[in-house]
């Protein structure tokens, strides 16, 4: 368990047997940790977490070196923790290799092919957003608690793409995978999860980790119930949603030895749900609590799209292309959101160098996005606020290269489209027909994020009025 550096490995805090440099990384938020260390030792640094190597990567020049221009080397997803045994089989975790990109294609190629008219990505985003309206309607002239409701919207809309249908929000379903989910992040973000990575041999002990499996399963339970339900309902060749695609690809390629199963279907359609949930929702409520705090960009935003809807019945994506401010507010809430603050790790896929380093195949590394999104030199106004990072002197819309909150290169975030999709449809439609506001006995409003997996807001309370132009 002693921690040991390979040769030519960059720089690093001194780490300690057993817990590495554990103890240079708070708990609560080693976000800022992340950030401290980049200064004492440059863009490309080493952290022991336990008795591993990880390699931290800042900055844009950094990032842009190793997931585009070195690609393939660093598309890997390190195996042998707890996390990937967590999710064997899924998409998120698995490895570079044939059933990886297989799926990976599968998934890029049936999202956007999703049907046009009534069962498009669209109108199933447009479809979900009458409830968040019916909710809000419900809190005119009073004050509400967001979370619930972004959060119940965001896995609404992945669950109509994955599934074909919505949950209401005290529906089992829904209430379980949620629990599930919530419990697993926790686990996989404490104590237990690194003793289970630095230890092997006390792996099939009952301690607490073994819940975390435990709810894996009940998960896989009630997807392989839905997943049964649409085997005896479909029509082959007229998919409903993902789930039928998913089995008339499995159908199509019976016999060409491809990784398609019913296995991997589970997994794949958890982990899309779980991927595609906590970071939407994330966003909005830091998107609203920003808007809320800064009326007047609010208004501009609204001002905007009444200039640009006018009558219509509702928006549509294609009129972002019309809406350069309402853009690059979208933009810059996700730039300051910094929802996945280390992207998720990846691991070398062969020997390989980066900024004139040296790392072999195998090692563990951590995107250090927070680095490239508030990257002195890159914005007009890194530390702040202010959608003018996204635009130009004419007020056009421009998107800098170091937007990169979805990461970059061969395993860049599969959501993007559908995130983007969802953000702009939600953010427009609730604007323009409600005022969001900060209310008085709020106090000063806390931008601190809560740490995890994605960052959030600290839980805050939002005033709804009806806009007196509707
Ligand atoms: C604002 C919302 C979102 C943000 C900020 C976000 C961000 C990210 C990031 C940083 C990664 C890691 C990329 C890497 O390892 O280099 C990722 C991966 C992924 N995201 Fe998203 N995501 C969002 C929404 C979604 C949605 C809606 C879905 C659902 C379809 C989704 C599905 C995935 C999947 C499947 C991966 C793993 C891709 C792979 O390993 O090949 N994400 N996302």
């Amino acid at each position: 368990l002693k921690c040991q550096r390979p040769e030519n490995f960059p720089p690093g805090p001194p780490p300690l047997p057993f817990l590495g440099n554990l103890l240079d990384l708070s708990l609560d938020n080693p976000v800022k940790d992340f950030e401290r260390l980049r200064k004492c030792y440059g863009n490309i640094y080493t952290l022991f977490i336990g008795p591993k190597p990880a390699i931290v990567i800042n900055g844009v020049q950094a990032m842009k070196e190793a997931m585009i221009t070195k690609a393939v080397d660093f598309a890997g997803r390190p195996q042998d923790i707890f996390v990937t045994h967590l999710t064997k089989n899924g998409m998120v975790l698995a490895d570079y290799g044939s059933s990886w990109k297989e799926h990976r294609r599968f998934a890029l190629m049936t999202m956007r092919n999703f049907g046009l008219g009534k069962h498009s990505m669209e109108q199933r985003i447009l479809g979900e957003l009458h409830y968040t309206i019916e909710t809000l309607e419900k809190s005119i002239g009073k004050t509400l608690s967001p979370q619930v409701m972004f959060h119940n919207a965001a896995s609404n809309i992945i669950c109509q793409i994955l599934f074909g249908t919505r949950y209401d929000y005290d529906d089992d379903f829904i209430k379980v995978i949620v629990q599930c989910f919530k419990e697993n992040s926790k686990i996989a973000n404490g104590p237990w999860a690194m003793l289970y990575d630095s230890i092997p041999m006390i792996r099939n002990l009952p301690l607490p980790f073994m819940k975390a499996f435990k709810n894996i399963k009940t998960c896989n339970k009630f997807a392989s119930h839905l997943i049964a339900e649409h085997k005896e309902t479909r029509v082959p060749g007229q998919p409903r949603d993902f789930l039928d695609c998913y089995l008339d690809e499995m159908e199509k390629r019976a016999y060409d030895g491809s990784s398609f199963s019913e296995d991997r279907l589970i997994m794949f359609v958890l982990d899309l749900h779980f991927a595609g949930t906590d970071t939407t929702s994330n966003t909005l409520l830091t998107g609203f609590l920003y808007l809320m705090t800064h009326p007047h960009i609010q208004e501009r935003c609204q001002q905007e799209i009444h200039q640009v809807l006018e009558e219509e019945d509702h928006a549509s994506y294609d009129d972002r292309h019309s809406m350069p401010y309402m853009q690059a507010v979208i933009h810059e809430v996700q730039r300051i959101a910094n929802t996945v603050p280390l992207s998720i790790y990846h691991s070398t896929t062969k020997d390989t160098e980066l900024m004139g380093y040296s790392l072999p195949r195998g090692t563990l590394i951590i995107q250090n996005l927070n680095s490239v999104l508030n990257e002195e030199g890159q914005w007009k106004s890194p530390h702040e606020f202010n959608p003018e990072n996204f635009l130009n002197e004419q007020g056009e819309f421009v998107k800098p290269e170091a937007f990169m909150p979805f990461s970059a290169g061969p395993r860049m975030c599969l959501g993007e489209g559908l995130a983007r999709m969802e953000l702009f449809l939600i953010m427009v439609t609730l604007l323009r027909k409600f005022q969001f506001i900060w209310p008085e006995d709020a106090g000063q409003p806390d931008y601190t994020p809560v740490y995890g997996v994605t960052l959030s807001p600290k839980p805050y309370l939002m005033k709804v009025q009806l806009r007196a132009a509707q």
